[in-house]
């Protein structure tokens, strides 16, 4: 097999910039420079990475303008469908490639942002599978994303370890560990830290290009069983992004020398548009599929967003859009049917409890809730789950294990004919509930929270006893600005409220307030919250919804050298 340092026709003459990453012609780093991130920064992996860029950009830019495209469509009235051109799609019979024996049982799978202690903690869990996350777990600082190159190297390599000063407690891998998947960043967030022909690189194409780069060899001989590595792909809305995906997998395989189809992905179906694209989209990706996965968070704020110009389609409190809401339900039926059709893994979701160690009692309605979220799972026909913390993983261990025994997975006995009658209608039917005022002032107060964290360089947090993350958050976002956009009456104690931007200056202060009772005031003088706080109440009341909450904010979070060191 050929290293990659062999493939003379892509290395060109290295320059060195001022701080001493050795970078190829056309590429400037603008981040930090610090001698570990140079292991990863090297002149041959930026010259894959450009590599990827310079032959994609283009497909990149076409797709972002179709979405674009479509919001258009959607903001005129049209709903999204399934599209008549790909009907032979759908009606074929055809299969994705075997799924690899070394992920064959995937029945739980433990997911966290790519730092160093929790890797090692997600790999040892007991967990089938560890998704390391550079996407909705992660704040996309130069710092997280360089360490977390570095760490996800020294894990695949198996030499990672961490001391924990304060505790004075050492970390290292057992023996059995869970398997190795990596989530990069969705298509549309770019990298600013990295420029490539003077404009940023596609921050996917940065995530895995220089993981792949770096792992693909140990990957394959230490985890994969000769395949891999194996790759989660998140908030994709139609089939032509699963496309350039796939012709990104072809040539990262032909430069590495390895055979085609060694690297698998999973695909979240996290995006209403995708829902009615799932055979298009494993189709696309059928050499390289490993399945798909219901990313129930990003759904809902999808479903929201593609609504947005639809005032008839406004949702309940978000505590109220649950699994069993019809729209869901129909989502996951859809789903486990369309995998199993197509000899690939359903993947289950995650639901957002987790362990509360100061309250026994909550603690236990908290696992019991885990608990009938994945018999719910399991029942329905999925081949795995989602664990946000290491506490939940015997529960939703014992719940799979129950159900399916000895059975590595259900694709073939649970093929779900009967899912086959949903229709468009079924799987966009608006959910029920009540809108009040204790919704608003909970998106407000978890969004402004959430943010302070992102900000300061951290991704998922616990709020209230429950995993937030950037998918949570944005259906917070989200919603407030539709329930203002639209003058939404919320039940407040039994009276009507209008929601106007007075209202809302009021709901923002008094939150504002409670959160520095909650964290105290030390914190909340240190932390990020007045930032915070004016960044979520501009993106609740812009005239125009942003795309992405992580997309609008990201310019807090960008520091280009030499102005100075990164501040996360
Ligand atoms: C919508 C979606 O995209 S879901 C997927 C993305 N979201 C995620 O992956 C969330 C992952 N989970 C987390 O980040 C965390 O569990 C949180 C933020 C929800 C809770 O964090 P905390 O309250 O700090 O956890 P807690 O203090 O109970 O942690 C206890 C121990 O478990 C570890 N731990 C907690 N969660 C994880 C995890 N997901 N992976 C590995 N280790 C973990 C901690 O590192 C800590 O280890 P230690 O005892 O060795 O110090
Ligand atoms: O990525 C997962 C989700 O629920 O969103
Ligand atoms: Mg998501």
């Amino acid at each position: 097999m050929l290293g990659f340092g062999t493939f003379s026709h892509s290395i060109s003459a290295g320059r060195k910039t001022g701080m001493g990453y050795d970078v190829p012609e056309g590429v400037d780093i603008r981040g930090r420079y610090d001698p570990e991130f140079a292991r990863i920064l090297t002149r041959d992996a930026l010259q894959f990475v450009a590599d990827l860029q310079r032959e994609f950009r283009n497909h990149i830019k076409y797709a972002m303008e179709c979405r674009k495209e479509a919001k258009m469509r959607y903001n005129n009235g049209a709903v999204p469908g399934f599209d008549p051109a790909t009907k032979s799609v759908r009606d074929a019979e055809w299969a994705c490639a075997p799924v690899p024996p070394a992920v064959a049982d995937r029945r739980v799978e433990i997911t966290g942002p790519v730092e160093r202690k929790m890797i090692i903690n997600a790999l040892n869990s007991g967990a089938k599978v560890f998704m390391a996350d550079f996407e909705d777990a992660l704040s996309p600082s130069w710092e997280n994303l360089m360490s977390g190159q570095v760490n996800l190297k020294d894990a695949v390599n198996g030499t990672i370890s961490f001391h924990d000063q304060a505790r004075n407690r050492a970390y290292k891998l057992n023996e059995h560990t869970a398997k190795l998947f990596v989530r990069p960043r969705g298509w549309h967030l770019p990298e600013d830290h990295i420029l490539i022909d003077g404009e940023p690189a596609t921050g996917c194409l940065v995530d895995f290009g220089l993981y792949f780069f770096h792992n693909y060899a140990a990957f394959r001989q230490n985890q994969g069983e000769g395949c891999g590595p194996f790759l989660y792909l998140p908030k994709m809305e139609h089939s032509r992004e699963a496309r350039i995906w796939n012709n990104v997998f072809e040539k990262a395989e032909k430069m590495a020398g390895i055979q085609r189809g060694s690297i698998r992905a999973t695909v979240l179906i996290e995006t209403l548009p995708a829902v009615f694209q799932m055979d298009e989209i494993l189709y696309e990706l059928r050499d390289h599929s490993v399945g798909l996965n219901c990313g129930r968070w990003d759904y809902i704020f999808s479903y929201v967003k593609t609504f947005q110009a639809h005032p008839d389609r406004l949702l309940p409190d978000r505590v109220l859009v649950g699994m069993a809401q019809h729209f869901m339900k129909s989502y996951c039926d859809l789903l486990i049917r369309t995998c199993h059709r197509r000899s690939v893994h359903a993947m289950g979701g995650m639901a957002a409890q987790i362990p509360i160690r100061d309250d026994p009692a909550a603690n236990e309605a908290a696992l019991e809730l885990v608990r009938k979220d994945k018999l719910r799972e399991v029942k329905a026909g999925h081949d795995g789950t989602w664990a946000a913390h290491p506490g939940l993983i015997p529960t939703c261990m014992e719940v799979f294990t129950n159900y399916m025994g000895n059975s590595p997975n259900q694709i073939e006995t649970m093929k779900r004919g009967d899912a086959a009658v949903i229709t468009e209608e079924d799987l966009l039917q608006i959910p029920r509930g009540v809108r009040t005022m204790e919704g608003l002032r909970l998106n407000t107060r978890v969004g402004i929270q959430y943010l302070a964290a992102w900000l300061t360089g951290t991704g998922s947090v616990p709020l209230y006893n429950l995993m937030e993350d950037a998918a949570t958050a944005e259906i917070s976002r989200v919603q407030n600005w539709q329930w203002l956009k639209y003058g939404v009456e919320l039940d407040g104690d039994g009276l009507g409220v209008k929601v106007t931007v007075d209202l809302f200056g009021r709901v923002v202060e008094e939150e504002m307030a409670r959160i520095e009772r909650e964290v105290g005031k030390d914190k909340f003088k240190t932390g990020k919250y007045k930032e915070a706080c004016r960044i979520f109440t501009q993106q609740c009341t812009a005239p125009a919804l942003d795309d992405f909450l992580t997309l609008n904010a990201y310019s807090h979070i960008v520091m280009h050298h030499p102005d100075g060191s990164s501040r996360l």
